[in-house]
């Protein structure tokens, strides 16, 4: 992997034979890689400039833990409208995660607790491993979540978990997190980033405009009536059909040259 340091607290590195993998890590580790203002604006800027040879990003932390949440630290010193400032700050962030040009795979391990939730849940893909925990702890700090966590957690869980996480404080362990629906891999301690960038491998060589098309037009079709979903998704077909990427993809299996599928 090469070493580009971005800024103290965000660590990019590239992966692959072609740099193609953006290894993004939050690198706090003191402080439980707590989210103060200055890695949330870094996580934004290593998002915005991700150059235009990355087809897949993993996000994972230093550490202990993946992430302990917003900074309680610089919280103190904010009111009302600062607050406000902020969050917007933080949405912002986590739009260029979400609805960047590449899909984002979240390692996890240790603590995975209030905005460092909000960080996953706006990920494509979440690999957990044996020593992840999930939390809210944002009701017994007397705050609410800040960074579009009240819409993307309860896409992941339902409404009902969220609510109850908050209202009481409940934590959940990597296998109910997994079976509730915070990550979709669970692996042995300490191989969440390995399995990560293996995933990431894998999603780097699909074609771009089918990737690009999954992360963008994917929730919103989901959210469409039916039938504009289905004229949505229509369209999508029609303009990955005729690309040549997928004339020569499809060319390739044609001729045998392609991979079939194969149960792993
Ligand atoms: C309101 O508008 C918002 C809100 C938000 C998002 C809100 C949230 O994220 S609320 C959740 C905040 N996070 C927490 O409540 C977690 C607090 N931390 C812990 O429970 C534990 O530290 C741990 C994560 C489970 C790790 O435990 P351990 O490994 O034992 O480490 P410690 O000894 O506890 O901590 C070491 C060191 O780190 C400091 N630290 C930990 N977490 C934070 C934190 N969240 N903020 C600041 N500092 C933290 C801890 O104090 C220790 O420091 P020392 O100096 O004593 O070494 C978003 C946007 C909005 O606008």
């Amino acid at each position: 992997m090469t070493l580009t340091s971005h800024s103290k607290d965000i660590e990019l590195e590239f992966s692959g034979a072609q740099h193609e993998i953006a290894v993004i890590r939050l690198s706090r580790p003191a402080k439980r890689n707590a989210l103060n203002d200055k890695l949330i604006l870094s996580l934004r800027n290593v998002f915005e400039n991700l150059p235009s040879s990355v087809r897949a990003a993993v996000v994972h932390g230093e550490g202990k833990h993946f992430c302990a949440g917003l900074d309680l630290g610089e919280l103190q010193e904010r009111d009302a409208g600062q607050g406000m400032h902020h969050s917007r700050m933080w949405h912002a962030a986590l739009e260029c995660v979400q609805h960047g040009p590449v899909p984002v795979i979240a390692a996890l391990h240790g603590a995975v607790v209030g905005g460092g939730l909000e960080l996953a849940s706006a990920c494509h893909i979440r690999v957990a491993d044996e020593s992840t925990f999930y939390a809210l702890p944002e009701g017994s700090r007397g705050i609410f979540v800040g960074g579009g966590g009240s819409v993307r957690i309860p896409k992941l869980v339902g409404v009902a978990r969220m609510t109850d996480m908050m209202l009481t404080g409940r934590v959940y362990d990597a296998q109910d997190g997994e079976r509730a629906g915070f990550a979709q891999y669970l692996v042995p301690e300490g191989q969440a980033l390995a399995k990560a960038l293996e995933l990431a491998t894998r999603v780097a060589q699909n074609a771009p405009l089918t990737n690009y098309a999954l992360m963008h037009a994917l929730p919103r079709i989901a959210e469409q009536p039916a039938d504009q979903g289905f004229f949505t998704e229509s369209l999508m077909a029609a303009i990955a059909q005729s690309a040549p990427e997928a004339k020569q993809r499809v060319q390739a299996f044609l001729a045998g040259k392609a991979s079939k599928v194969t149960k792993s």
